[in-house]
């Protein structure tokens, strides 16, 4: 089965100006500036088969959002290759324009000022939908987001959270075969969060999709995908499942003790770090390969209630594997 998204050392550079501190600086650089370039993605390749729905996760300025840009054709690549179902996307063929939906949660699609109602008629007469095909759709969508009572208001009324269902909607109206979502969830509350998730992962699991999602959220992550495939410095670090990522680049276990007086004894700190004390259960976060030593001296110097072994939150495990690779900010960017 030949793959929906086939991505072949794909590479895009950015030029960007540098700056330079000072005033006879920025004067003297009106007249000569000096450019850089920057590597925001550097030769990637990954395929993805029908129906599958990935995470594309990394740190900022990894180089996500970048390579969404050139999956949806918004964005030439500077070297590389790549197909979406067949099509080079930056020919912008309506073909393939029919075919995909980029959902960005830090930019609108819809109007402000107009009801949601509206942008989705402009959708249907972009995208071309049958008026019947349309109106089902529209009826499922709204019912399924729970936004049906508001489509006739103004957009810039609604709250973050009922907008995101309303882009989603706006998205989906012309029934893509291929979704990306570029932070689908960003600044949302929880319950809304985990709307949007339930609803992806019904409407994914219904009409077989292909989705690619870029989220800071690791509930969205844990919830939708299987697969993940981890960018860093525009470079793929990771391509597998979520939990051989987890057993990969987890470096540490959280061990949750009771011990049976109800006491915790003064040199727990000994055996790792101590996280917390909760309800008479400290969480000590240990090196996994001292996980088993460290069950064994526990068992037999304590008297112990209860004991279990956890892996460390998914954003822990995040934390750890970014955290050295954050660049001060000296350059601004041109488009
Ligand atoms: N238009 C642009 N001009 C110059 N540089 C850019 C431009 N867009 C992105 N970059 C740079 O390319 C790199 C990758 O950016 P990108 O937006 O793809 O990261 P990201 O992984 O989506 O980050 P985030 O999680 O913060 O959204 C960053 O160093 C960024 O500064």
């Amino acid at each position: 089965m030949s793959a929906i998204i086939d991505v072949s050392q794909l590479g895009k550079q950015y030029r960007v100006y540098r700056k330079h501190e000072g005033l006879w600086a920025s004067v003297s650089h009106l007249f000569k500036r000096e450019y850089s370039t920057v590597d925001a993605v550097k030769s990637i390749s990954f395929q993805i088969q029908e129906g599958e729905i990935v995470g594309f996760l990394g740190p900022n300025g990894a180089g996500k959002t970048t390579t969404l840009k050139l999956l949806s054709g918004l964005i030439f690549p500077s070297s590389g290759t790549a197909t979406v179902l067949g099509h080079v996307p930056w020919k912008r063929e309506n073909a393939y324009r029919r075919n995909f939906s980029l959902v960005m949660g830090q930019k609108n699609q819809l109007w402000w000022d107009l009801p949601a109602q509206e942008s989705f008629r402009l959708h249907q007469a972009i995208y071309k939908v049958p008026a019947d095909v349309f109106n089902r759709r529209l009826d499922e969508l709204t019912s399924l987001l729970e936004v049906k009572r508001l489509i006739g208001q103004p957009v810039r009324e609604l709250s973050l959270g009922e907008r995101m269902r309303m882009e989603l909607i706006a998205s989906l109206l012309h029934n893509p075969r291929v979704l990306f979502l570029d932070e689908p969830t960003i600044g949302l509350d929880v319950v809304s969060q985990k709307r949007v998730q339930e609803f992806l992962k019904y409407y994914q699991q219904e009409e077989r999709i292909t989705v690619v999602l870029t989220s800071h959220y690791m509930k969205d992550v844990e919830a939708l995908c299987k697969r993940v495939i981890i960018i860093d410095e525009g470079e793929i670090r990771h391509d597998g499942s979520l939990s051989d990522m987890v057993d990969r680049f987890s470096l540490h276990k959280v061990i949750a003790l009771q011990f049976s007086d109800g006491e915790i004894p003064e040199d727990l700190e000994r055996f790792g770090e101590l996280l917390s004390v909760d309800l008479g259960v400290a969480k000590l976060k240990v090196e996994r390969e001292q996980v088993s030593h460290i069950l064994a001296t526990l068992l037999d110097r304590y008297d112990i209630h209860d004991i279990t072994v956890h892996d460390r939150p998914l954003e822990d495990v995040f934390a750890e594997l970014f955290d050295s690779h954050r660049k001060p900010e000296t350059e601004e960017a041109v488009v």
